[in-house]
């Protein structure tokens, strides 16, 4: 019998098993000259979106100005000298559609860094290094590393430079950062195809367990003795924003409920598929996430069964991870709850559009209300 003392002590150590670092930050979608919506961003408010979904409980440490404009579950740390990051996203016309579309990031603001003081004097299981605007130091991945037993990382916070005249974002060969030396001490690194290209993958995997997220087209783990492609899940993509982020986030999540690599990296593909669907932060539909949830519990118990390996992470593709797919294929076909949507009246916050010349909206957007955050999206259909 579990006493309400050990009950407690179960519960804390469930409460701080991981640690999600990285900035949130107001995102803008701007196509064809016009803003298409205003939404909150940041990969640690993409991913602790999963995360909710899927009951896993998580501490965030973030950073934002006095001018954050959402309620979000988990308070960052306000810096009142300073703004929100904010990232404007210009798409490419020419591009939308069902195919993964190419984008040119601007941060046009950047607020603090987040330094190894800022990160709590606890230990965690877990640790997520989500940086999107350089927000990450290498200082602060190294503390990461050492209050965490197994660090992932996200390799956009790691080799993201910004133009010092309109903040586009480019990238750096990750040989270059002062990251680099801390590979080895790393338990994931994640990348998109387009980022992989500025690592030595067969350098890096003999290191730490690289994952690749290639779009549609799912994605793929690598390890020191091996690799292996997971499949994807249809989906009708609207905004491949935070894709890679609630890929991550359900990755994560899979990995920290004990699922082995190859079935938390399909929950990872199966969060990607439901993100793009939406604009913005995605809102899961509520009888999708309880099946998912069931199935993950019943997956977890099946593989106990099979599983003799005490690795911390097990790559090999385990037992029924076919059947595990077809199953998430299945939950995922469960019509989405309808998405109250309302007709724009006055808006109510234009903070990011006061910021650079970006064009006013042409037409009346629609409002995407999301649970989680206070504020709605605001949408030009
Ligand atoms: N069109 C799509 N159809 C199905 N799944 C998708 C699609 N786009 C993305 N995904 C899922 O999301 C994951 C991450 O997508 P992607 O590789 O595009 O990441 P990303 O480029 O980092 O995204 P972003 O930077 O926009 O957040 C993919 O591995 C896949 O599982
Ligand atoms: O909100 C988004 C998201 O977190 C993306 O992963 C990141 O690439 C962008 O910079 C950010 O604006």
């Amino acid at each position: 019998m579990v006493t309400t003392a050990e009950s407690a002590a179960h519960k804390s150590q469930q409460q701080s098993r991981v640690l999600i670092v990285g900035n949130y930050c107001h995102d803008v979608l701007i196509q064809n000259n016009a803003v298409k919506a205003v939404s909150l961003g940041g990969a640690a408010s993409f991913i602790s979106n999963v995360f909710n979904g899927l009951s896993v409980s998580c501490n965030l440490v973030s950073k934002v100005g006095e001018d954050f404009k959402y309620t979000v579950s988990y308070t960052p740390i306000v810096i009142p000298t300073l703004k929100t990051t904010v990232f404007h996203s210009y798409f490419d016309p020419g591009l939308h559609g069902n195919d993964h579309q190419d984008r040119i990031l601007k941060r046009v603001c950047a607020c603090d860094p987040i330094r190894p003081s800022d990160l709590p004097d606890t230990r965690f299981k877990y640790g997520m290094g989500v940086g999107v605007g350089g927000e990450i130091l290498p200082e602060t991945l190294e503390r990461m590393i050492e209050i965490c037993d197994v660090v992932f990382a996200d390799i956009q916070a790691l080799i993201r430079v910004f133009d010092s005249v309109d903040g586009t974002v480019k990238l750096v060969k990750l040989e270059e950062t002062g990251f680099y030396p801390l590979l080895p001490r790393i338990g994931v690194l994640k990348a998109s195809s387009e980022e992989a290209v500025f690592m030595d993958v067969e350098e890096v995997r003999k290191w730490c367990c690289v994952v690749v997220t290639n779009g549609k087209h799912g994605c793929k783990v690598y390890w020191k003795d091996g690799e292996l492609g997971i499949s994807p899940f249809l989906a009708n993509q609207d905004d491949p924003t935070g894709a890679g982020d609630s890929f991550f986030g359900g990755f994560v999540a899979g990995l920290v409920q004990g699922l082995a690599v190859p079935d938390a990296a399909l929950l990872g593909n199966l969060f990607g598929s439901l993100s793009v669907e939406q604009v913005g932060l995605p809102k899961f539909d509520t009888r999708l996430l309880q099946r998912v949830k069931d199935e993950v519990q019943r997956r977890k118990m099946q593989c106990l069964l099979h599983e003799k390996s005490d690795d911390e992470l097990k790559f090999l593709r385990p037992v029924g991870h076919e059947q595990f797919h077809t199953f998430l294929v299945a939950a995922r076909l469960i019509t989405p709850c309808s998405i109250e949507e309302h007709q724009w009246n006055s808006p109510s916050s234009t903070m990011e559009m006061e910021q650079t010349a970006v064009p006013h909206y042409t037409k009346q957007p629609k409002l995407l209300a999301n649970p989680m955050y206070e504020e709605p999206i605001q949408r030009v259909e």
